[in-house]
Parts: structure tokens; sequence; C-alpha cells
């Protein structure tokens, strides 16, 4: 795409808004962790990057993240608002630099760029993220945004399109620059989404896990070369590309046999070995369905999180000494991050499933009345706990994609999308199958975003996927009476959710500490007992 820019005399820039890590069993299956990702990133000719909360939830990955990955993108990671301590000399010191101003090499544009981080609040302590509202107030950034030789600015960061984060910068721009077009590209959401701050402003976010190639094409920009203070015929456009290999055969007109070049076969290969000898492909089982996250009901038998809340949980979850005591289970839904398809679970699913180190904690001999009510609580949207401790979000248990379901999507409530009213001329058609007649050809259920251009965006035409909403946790029993509630139970739950846990607990007038909380099946994982279960229940030939 590039060669192809910069034959047409324009200019390609590829930026990337963080959570690069963690998700997939090339970062996950390898000792130390990210041996192989950053390698393979390292490749990639990025214009401006930034962090995402994942690469900061442990000291070992913010520490990769400053030593490795910063000096990998030296002229374009930026980090506005992130500071690293460096524990080699005590200092704190910003991660990245905090903003870059660059000309590009075929039009000549001017753009000074940051690289932001939603005010994230769960990173380990060797990294500071400054709030956004603060970071705006800064003499560096109301410097940088006074810059007059300025064609554009180039606002990335990981955090949400339509955030406060990007709403203060946006303002605090337009306080100073009335006229600049300003280009926001966001994350963190989980979903494709474009937003109109003004006639000159606006904001791409591109999806999630790669899903999503995020394409933003902007005209009629003042150069160097030719400065102008109109920026009259300005338009913005925006496609969200399917990343396959189809789709990047489209785009640049090649196919199969013309598209790899030879670093790209080099990368290719590398990655095939690196999953090699990660062993990724190896089968723990054969899934016997299909089991989703959120396009199937939350209780329905398709549903992930009930398969795990009715058969995984109570068989796995489970401590060699406390095995006969009655336990309640509490596992947040965002600890889930992927379907699981009908076919071989490899070791590479684990990763993608649940890639979370956390471990399970438990607090022993709850009284059964108060237990079985905090998974309540922690799913009650937080109307309680949230009042009682603001900066306690409940929701954010829950995947980040869910925020933007206001209302479950049912399939067979909706009629299928018309292609021929839905078709444009720049959309591909992939996918497709004929009917069993031989007749008018399918489409494959994907993604249909409506934003705020309307509803052309998806660059390949799908049909209408269920989205339903799924609670903050869900809640297992095991080891309970034939007959009766128990008296006491252990309560178990992820150690990511122990603060909720114990706010709830005292809600319930229960005071435990997290010096109650206790580790209760050692290291394992909520991917590890997963793993587990599907050695012990599924098939192996698949
Ligand atoms: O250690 C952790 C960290 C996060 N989670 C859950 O993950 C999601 C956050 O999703 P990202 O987009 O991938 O940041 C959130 O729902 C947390 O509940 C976790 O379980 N353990």
């Amino acid at each position: 795409m590039k060669e192809k820019a910069d034959g047409s005399g324009v200019d390609l820039l590829l930026i990337d808004t963080g959570d690069r890590i963690e998700g997939n069993g090339l970062y996950g299956g390898s000792n130390p962790v990210g041996e192989y990702t950053s390698e393979i990133f390292k490749q990639q000719e990025i214009d401006v990057i930034c962090s995402g909360n994942h690469e900061l939830y442990k000291k070992s990955s913010a520490d990769r993240e400053y030593l490795t990955t910063v000096p990998n993108f030296k002229d374009s990671y930026l980090a506005s608002n992130l500071d690293y301590i460096d524990s080699s000399t005590g200092k704190t010191v910003p991660l990245a630099p905090r903003f870059r101003k660059f000309t590009t090499k075929n039009q000549g544009i001017r753009i000074v760029a940051f690289g932001f981080l939603f005010d994230f609040t769960g990173n380990y302590n060797n990294t500071i993220i400054q709030e956004v509202e603060k970071t705006v107030t800064e003499t560096w950034f109301q410097e940088a945004i006074r810059d007059k030789d300025v064609d554009l600015f180039l606002v990335i960061g990981h955090v949400p399109v339509r955030s406060e984060e990007y709403t203060t910068i946006h303002k605090a721009i337009r306080a100073v620059n009335w006229d600049t077009p300003i280009q926001f590209f966001g994350g963190h959401t989980h979903i494709r989404d474009y937003k109109i701050y003004d006639s000159k402003t606006v904001a791409l976010e591109g999806g999630r896990f790669m899903e999503t190639i995020g394409f933003m094409s902007i005209e009629g920009l003042s150069t160097s070369k030719a400065p102008t203070k109109r920026t009259a015929g300005l338009k913005f456009d925006r496609m969200y590309i399917d990343n396959n290999l189809y789709s990047f055969h489209h785009h640049t007109n090649l196919n199969d046999s013309t598209f790899p070049t030879t670093h790209g076969r080099t990368v290719s290969e590398y990655i095939t070995h690196a999953r090699k000898t990660l062993k990724l492909d190896s089968v723990h089982g054969c899934a016997p369905q299909d089991f989703w996250l959120s396009r199937a009901r939350y209780g329905s038998r398709d549903s992930i999180y009930t398969w795990l809340q009715d058969s995984v949980l109570p068989e796995a979850v489970v401590s060699k000494e406390r095995k006969d005591k009655p336990r309640l289970i509490i596992v947040n839904t965002g600890a889930i991050r992927y379907d699981i398809f009908k076919g071989p679970f490899t070791r590479d699913t684990t990763f993608i499933v649940s890639p979370f180190t956390n471990e399970f904690h438990y607090i022993r001999d709850v009284p059964y009345t108060v237990a079985n009510k905090v998974a309540l609580l922690i799913n009650n949207e937080g109307d309680i706990l949230v009042d009682a401790e603001p900066t306690m979000q409940v929701s954010s248990l829950r995947p980040p994609e869910q925020t933007s379901i206001t209302k479950a999507v049912t399939v067979e409530e909706m009629p299928l999308l018309d292609y021929d009213e839905r078709v444009h001329s720049d959309q591909v058609r992939f996918g497709q199958h004929h009917g069993q007649d031989g007749g008018e050809p399918g489409l494959t259920p994907g993604y249909t975003t409506t934003d705020d251009l309307g509803d052309d965006g998806d660059d390949t035409v799908h049909t209408v996927m269920s989205n339903y909403r799924v609670p903050n946790c869900m809640l297992a029993n095991a080891s309970f009476p034939h007959s009766g509630a128990p008296e006491q139970v252990d309560l178990v739950f992820m150690d990511f959710i122990e603060p909720y846990i114990l706010l709830a607990l005292s809600f319930l007038g229960q005071e435990y500490t997290s010096e109650d909380a206790r580790n209760y099946m050692g290291d394992e994982t909520l991917g590890t007992v997963i793993t587990q279960w599907v050695e012990q229940n599924w098939d192996h030939d698949c």
C-alpha cells in the first residue's frame, strides 16, 4: 500500500493505538512472554504508535515497552501522558517523547502528533498515567498546539473516540486554534466507530484484536509545499477493512502471487517458526460446537459464559485441600476475550480465549446468605457499588465492547440487509455462497457498522450478527449439599476482581480485607483450568 501511495504521490501513514500484547499464543506462549512478538512488531514501519492499557498491567510488560518497543520505534512512539519509573535509576521519565512534529514525504504535510492513553488506573506501579485533563494544561502541550506551521494535528491514543478524554483534547486545541484540521485515532472500546467533532475534526476507531484495518482518508489539507489557510475543500472519509488477504489483494490490485514481498515472506516464515517452536497448533481437545461471547444469549447453550458457569467452573475450579467445602465461584466476564469455534481447541486458543495470568483467590467460610448476594451486587450495573465507590466502575469487568451495546441485537428479529441497498461501488463482496438452489448468493455474518457518517463504512458487506449484553460477572457453585443451602461457603474469585468482592462484602455488612483473601489453586489461571477441562472432556480427534 505504501508503494501504491508513493506511486500516486500521496502519503500513507500506519498508526498503532496500543494493546499489542496479550491475547494470543505468539505473545503469551513464550518464556519470557513477548519474545517473538517484539521481533515481529519491529518489522512493521509504523509511523505513530502508543501504549494501550495491556502493556502496563505488569511490571515486566511495562519494562519491555520501555526497554524494547520504544527503542524499536524510537522515531514514532509517543507517550503524551505516560511516565515510566526506571528501576535502575529510580527516576521517573516519559515512557517516550510527548509529541512529534514531522513532514510527510510525498505531499509535505506538516503534522504535529500526540499519543495518549485514557485515564487508566489499573497499571502496575512502574508507570504513571497522568489524567488527560491535567496533561492538556502542561506547557509543552500548550506550546505544541500553538504552532502556526501545522497542517494537521494528529492525536492517536488508546482512548475511546467518544470519551471525555478526547473531548478535553479537542476543546483544548480548539480553544487556541480554531481552524487547523484535527484527526483522532482511538481504541480500547473494541468497536468500529467514527465520530465527527466539528467540520475539521473527526475520530476513527478500528475495532479489536486486529480484526479490522481502520482506514482514514483526508483530502484537501494544506501542505508545506502549498500552505494555505483555506481548508474549504477538506474531505474526510473512513473505511473499516476486514483484516484478511482477500481485502489486501483487492485494495492493492495484487493477487496471491504478486502480493507477497520478500520482507513479508521472511516475517511469515519467522511467525511459522515461532508457532512451531511454541507448539501453538497442538490440540487439547475438539470443541463440539461454537461458544459465543455475545453472539448467543447469556444463559443459552451456545453462550461461552453458560458453558463455563455450568460445566467448567464447578468441575475445574477446585482446591485439593478444600474440595469438599461448598464454594461459590465468581469470574468477571471480561476475563474471557474471544469465542471458541467448533473444531480444534489448541494451545493458541487458550491464550486467545483467556490470556490473563490472574490467580484464583478465596475467602473461607463466608455466610452463604451473604456470599450469594455478592455477584448480584456486582451485576447490578453498579448503581449501588459505584455510588459507594465512584472510582470502581463495575462495568469495566465486562469485555470493553459490551459498553457500546445499549440494547441486544437479535438477528431473527431484524430484516437481513438487502445487498443491493447497502452495496457501494467501493465495497467488496466476500464469503458469498450460493443458496441451495444455486440462486441468490448469500453473505457471511460479520460487522455491520453504523457511525456518524452512516452505515456504508464496512468494506466487506456482511449480514448482521446477534449481539447480546452479558453481566459483569458469572457465578458458579460446587460441592453444595444435595438438599438445602450450605451455611457457609468458600467464596472463590479471580484476584483481579478482589477489590470489587471486598467492596460488595463490606456493603453487605461483612468486613474482610485482602489479608483474608488467600490463594486457592496455586498459579492456575482461568486459561489453564479451561484447558484442563477441555483435555478431560472433549474428544481429541477433530
Ligand atoms: O488482568 C486482567 C486485566 C483485564 N481483565 C479484563 O479485561 C478487560 C479489559 O479488556 P482490554 O480491552 O483487553 O483491556 C476488562 O473487562 C477486565 O475485566 C482481566 O480480567 N484481568
